[in-house]
């Protein structure tokens, strides 16, 4: 992989007249960080509209344009930026929705870090914030005919609003009733290969002969779903998850025999010989590996399907002890139309009203506290709270915890 395509200040001047060429609708931030400086600039032309992220580097004098991963936020008509942490610049939007707010463009996270070593280029990566709770996301291993499908299928099946599946990526032939989009998204390798390649797959490895992998796009559509991701990977992509910045609880479901196993894999009937030759192959190398590489939380034995079925929601605290329905999402958040965004100290950000109306306090200014922040790129950050401004002594004393 090659570096990023470094421009000279002189390069951008010819090739932009204003920054990023912003026609009379455009807008640009830059937020300093360390020897850095991030320009975050949108140009809105008619009906199109491009948000682009440009680095100064002013160490070597050079602009940078860096590899950008995650879903980017939908067009908007300005943005505040406000770095946190020294790693991740907060992005508060004008003129979205409020479930498309506000997003976080990380610039030196964990994440980014791994993904510049992989890509060997600049690398930024936005994640939006999403409200509420979501539980860890669920990594489910196992060699082939052990009873993955079967075990997720019936928590989909009993828990439909509290769990999403992570439909990953294929280059294999689809099967009788799988469907494109639904259990698989199936593709050409040259395909999936440029897609990983521009860094848009979350871990990815070779399974049986075939490419599998899951995308950041897979599990991000489950995250704004607002539901439980589970995702049915291979032991090596387990692997690839676990040491990614991706929290999840990971589980390994083993066979009682060899023998049982085959005999699962010949009466599903969808391998031909050949091909449940090579995965009762595999099967011996995963199941070491899936019992012994400590990547795995828990372990679970199916060998009476019922039974662990029911340990399997044990684990994920299905089972009576917790409340099983989920705690409904909050909505977004009701930004002031005009407003204007200011840091009040490491973790609180306030967002007031520029023509304040009278009696309506939380409509002219509401602060977002980042402390508790977690998650982020990839997938969603999670933990912002937000509150209103006391009416009456409107101090920072009176701030009330939005529901
Ligand atoms: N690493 C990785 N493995 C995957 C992914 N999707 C499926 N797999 C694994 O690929 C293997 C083969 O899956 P599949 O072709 O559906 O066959 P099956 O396991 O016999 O049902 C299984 O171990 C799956 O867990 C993915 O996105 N990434
Ligand atoms: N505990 C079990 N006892 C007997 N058959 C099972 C059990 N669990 C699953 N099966 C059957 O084994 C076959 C393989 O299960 P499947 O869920 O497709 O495996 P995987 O997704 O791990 O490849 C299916 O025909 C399924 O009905």
């Amino acid at each position: 992989m090659g570096e990023a395509p470094a421009l000279c200040v002189e390069d951008l001047k010819e090739r932009f007249s204003n920054g990023f060429g912003l026609g009379s609708k455009g807008f640009e931030t830059s937020t300093d960080v360390g020897d850095k400086t991030f320009v975050i600039g949108c140009n809105n032309n008619g009906s199109t509209s491009s948000l682009e992220v440009h680095i100064y580097d002013k160490s070597t004098g050079k602009w940078v344009i860096p590899t950008v991963l995650g879903t980017k936020p939908k067009p908007y008509e300005g943005h505040s930026a406000v770095l946190l942490n020294e790693d991740r610049i907060l992005i508060i939007t004008r003129g979205s929705t409020p479930d498309d707010c506000i997003w976080f463009l990380e610039v030196d996270t964990e994440y980014v870090k791994q993904q510049k070593e992989g890509l060997e280029t600049e690398v930024v990566a936005w994640s939006k914030c999403v409200r509420g709770d979501a539980e860890k996301p669920v990594v489910i291993s196992g060699p082939s005919g052990v009873g993955k499908g079967t075990l997720i299928n019936m928590l989909m099946k009993e828990f439909p609003s509290m769990f999403g599946f992570s439909v990953s990526h294929t280059t294999r032939a689809p099967r009788g009733t799988e469907k494109n989009g639904v259990h698989y998204h199936f593709t050409e390798r040259s395909v999936m290969e440029k897609d990983i390649k521009d860094g848009k797959f979350l871990e990815f490895a070779s399974v049986h002969g075939n490419l599998y992998g899951t995308s950041i796009e897979a599990v991000e559509a489950v995250a704004d779903s607002g539901k439980r991701c589970i995702l049915d990977i291979d032991v090596q992509g387990a692997k690839s998850v676990r040491a990614s910045s991706l929290d999840a609880v990971f589980i390994f479901i083993s066979p009682p025999s060899m023998s049982e196993l085959e005999e699962r894999l010949r009466l599903r009937g969808t391998e031909t010989e050949e091909q449940i030759q090579k995965r009762l192959r595999n099967a011996k190398a995963e199941i070491e590996q899936g019992k012994s590489s400590g990547i795995f939380d828990h372990i679970l034995c199916n060998d009476n399907l019922e039974k662990c079925y029911e340990n399997l929601k044990k684990l994920l605290g299905l089972d009576g002890s917790a409340p099983i329905n989920p705690k409904p999402s909050p909505n977004g958040i009701d930004l002031p139309p005009n407003h204007s965004v200011s840091k009040i100290d490491d973790n609180k950000i306030i967002i007031q009203h520029e023509t304040p109306e009278p009696g309506n306090a939380s409509k002219n200014s509401i602060v977002l506290d980042v402390s508790l922040l977690k998650g982020g790129a990839p997938g969603r950050t999670r933990g912002l709270d937000v509150y209103d401004v006391d009416p009456i002594s409107n101090c920072l004393n009176g701030i009330h915890k939005l529901s």
